[in-house]
């Protein structure tokens, strides 16, 4: 028998172009007639301009040549019927639309949507089903990218490639009915991920980015920005996501790797465990099914007649609604968040990044907790009144004045004192007051205080100290900007999940260094995106600790072990620059062209900003990694008028890395439009 070759499976493939191109005619016409078609229609619509953009591709494989060319040979064995069921899954499609097409009422009554809502269920099906198969065209197109055999043999041997085909395997011989007996729907995909290498290409392609551009452009038409919208207030795929969808799995999952990291740095945080990973798979994948050459391949579908293939198709529905209460949310709509940690140096700004993201999600995420930040912004402006003062004794700066009658021994006695109890703020005297502020207006204290990177002064002191007659006035209420320039050293991992436009970020903040490399170690095979924290008023000054360290050269140092390493070749990156409110001051009073070396211009701000960025991109080794890196420059606690961190969640949704990204992200343009006054009403 001869074996399958790459024309035979390209072959088939894309003799069903032409019903892809007619599938996408009767799902735009369903929508044009429904006013408030269902949701599912637009997705599908989406799904199909990828199954297309992947047959454009493909197209240029179907010379017979390819049946000689050994690598394309051995392909085409490996790919082993994983697109057999393509061709009747997309003929069956064909069939469902024509009749909801034909029967379709120009008003959509409640009757008539109940019996839509019916087929909406078989196209939900559909649409998880689609899926399969275009990662299984992924997988061949970037396989027939490779230059070498080599390269490719290790593309398909990858576990990923795996079990990616034999998911496309498993439905297929379910829906071909080849043989029922032997093979079942493998529910295993807790090994794929949804990105490829290859996915730009199919981005790339005029097809796919005319859908996008379509999508994008239906809803701005519907008056609606892609500006962030936390929630969709009536819409259904985030009811979705917070009922069925629930991130206490994806949660569980995450909390279950970071109570293990916590554990493992011997910290005191209860985890609340999910279900455990073996719930989240639930079952072996199916040996491959073992089908002759001969039903299999070019013209198998051909003979095959329609109605045979929808009735097992019909069937092969049934009894996959029956089980689809069984079925992991990863496949229901491949919604599991992505998952995003935050790398660092300490005082980076990590958790005030954390803190700014989370505020997205919960606008009232401090609002219990003022009073509590009140004391604390008290207490740690009083710290740094302290830490100032000691600075001057041990680098023996003398007040320039008396300080309204007092000395700096009795004004050091006295804020010793308030440093040394714990909540003083309910009686802060207008006296010590009065003290901080004449301290502040001192020669000599100003000059200790430029000096700061001498000793390790919280970052945030001058605007406390600045503004400590308003903090300490029992009427204080701090806003969320203030309580965001709060310093509190993090223990342990600690993650929130974000819906934003549909999205979801499962946002991990990590500790420190040390601890932060061992959980590295366990967390990064989670990762999809890294944010890295740089402080750019890091030079000159060095790390907390016993050992003085250089805090530039450890978080150029961190930074380049982290984005050359091995396990993040397929991490995205986003390099947040922090603390940019504070560069100008800082700049002034510590000369940064003496601690670079060579360099000057290094006193203006946008100057040595770039220069930073230039440093920090030169130490990627690779191109690949270097264009999936991005650049944000952030002042973090600037969230009264507008949250900066919105500019980290537009910088996680630039990336074109994943085609389920991508296609996550024109649908929820889509169900955004849907969503609004324009758009889809619920009966
Ligand atoms: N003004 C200003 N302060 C910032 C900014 N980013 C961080 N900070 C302050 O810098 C200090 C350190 O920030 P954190 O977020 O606690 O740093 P971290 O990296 O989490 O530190 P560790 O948990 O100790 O590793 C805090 O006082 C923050 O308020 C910023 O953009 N502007
Ligand atoms: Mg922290």
């Amino acid at each position: 028998m001869d074996p399958l070759t790459m024309f035979q499976v390209v072959g088939t493939a894309l003799s069903v172009g032409d019903i892809v191109v007619r599938c996408i005619a009767s799902l735009s016409s369903l929508k044009s007639k429904y006013h408030n078609a269902p949701i599912i229609v637009s997705a599908m619509i989406g799904q199909l301009y990828m199954v297309q953009s992947a047959l454009d591709q493909l197209s240029v494989l179907k010379s017979p040549e390819l049946r000689r060319t050994p690598r394309y040979k051995e392909l085409a064995s490996q790919v082993h019927h994983a697109l057999d069921s393509f061709g009747p899954l997309m003929k069956a499609l064909e069939e469902v639309l024509d009749r909801l097409d034909k029967d379709a009422p120009l008003e959509m009554t409640t009757k008539s949507r109940i019996t839509f809502l019916w087929s909406e269920k078989d196209m939900n099906n559909f649409s998880m089903f689609l899926d399969r198969q275009v990662n299984a065209f992924n997988l061949l197109l970037q396989a027939i990218q490779c230059q070498t055999l080599a390269q490719q043999r290790e593309v398909m041997d990858r576990e990923e490639s795996q079990s990616i085909l034999q998911l496309a395997r498993d439905y297929s011989s379910s829906i071909v009915g080849l043989d029922d007996t032997s093979s079942f729907i493998s529910e295993d995909t807790s090994g794929i991920s949804t990105r490829f290498a290859f996915d730009p290409i199919i981005l790339r392609s005029r097809l796919y980015q005319q859908a996008e551009r379509s999508h994008l452009r239906q809803a701005i038409r519907a008056g609606k920005s892609p500006e962030p919208n936390m929630t969709l207030p009536n819409g259904r795929y985030n009811e979705k996501a917070t009922e069925e969808n629930s991130p206490v799995e994806l949660s569980g999952e995450l909390s279950l790797h970071i109570a293990e990291l916590n554990q493992n740095h011997g910290t005191s945080q209860e985890a609340q465990l999910g279900p455990t990973n073996d719930q989240f798979s639930q079952g072996p994948s199916s040996p491959a099914t073992a089908l002759s050459s001969e039903s299999s391949g070019f013209g198998q579908f051909a003979r095959r007649s329609k109605s045979i293939t929808s009735i097992r198709l019909n069937s092969w529905w049934k009894s996959f609604q029956r089980r689809e209460s069984d079925i992991s949310i990863h496949q229901l709509d491949g919604r599991d968040p992505r998952r995003v940690l935050i790398l660092g140096i300490p005082e980076s700004g990590k958790s005030t990044l954390h803190r700014a993201l989370s505020l997205i999600g919960q606008p009232n995420l401090f609002a219990e907790k003022r009073d509590m930040y009140s004391h604390t912004i008290w207490r740690q402006a009083i710290e740094s009144v302290r830490s100032i003062l000691e600075a001057m004794e041990r680098l023996g700066i003398p007040l320039k004045i008396r300080v309204g009658g007092h000395e700096v021994e009795k004004a050091f006695a006295e804020i010793h004192q308030y440093g040394a109890k714990e909540a003083t703020f309910d009686s802060p005297s207008k006296e010590l007051v009065d003290v901080i502020c004449s301290l502040w207006a001192d020669d000599g204290f100003q000059s200790a205080y430029k000096r700061r990177n001498e000793y390790q002064l919280n970052d945030n002191a001058a605007y406390f100290i600045k503004s400590i007659d308003r903090i300490a006035t029992p009427e204080y209420v701090p806003p969320d900007e203030e309580i965001l320039r709060t310093k509190q050293e993090t223990a342990e991992f600690t993650d929130t999940t974000l819906e934003h436009m549909g999205s979801r970020y499962a946002i991990i903040d990590s500790p420190g260094a040390g601890a932060q490399q061992n959980g590295c170690e366990r967390i990064s095979e989670h990762t999809s995106t890294i944010l890295f924290t740089i402080d750019p008023t890091a030079y000159s000054r060095v790390l907390p600790g016993d050992e003085p360290v250089d805090r530039m050269q450890e978080q150029l140092s961190l930074f380049e072990s982290t984005v050359n390493d091995r396990r993040f070749l397929q991490t995205e990156f986003i390099v947040v620059l922090t603390k940019m409110d504070l560069l100008e001051d800082y700049l002034r009073d510590n000369d940064a062209n003496k601690c670079f070396g060579a360099y000057s211009g290094l006193d203006v701000v946008d100057t040595y900003a770039h220069y930073l960025e230039g440093r920090l991109l030169g130490l990627i080794s690779s191109d690949e990694v270097r264009e999936r890196t991005r650049v944000v420059r952030s002042n973090l606690v600037d969230v009264g008028r507008r949250n900066p961190a919105l500019d980290i969640i537009a910088a996680l949704q630039s990336f074109a890395g994943s085609y389920s990204e991508k296609r996550r992200f024109a649908a929820n343009a889509f169900l955004d439009f849907m969503s609004s006054d324009s758009g889809l009403r619920m009966v």
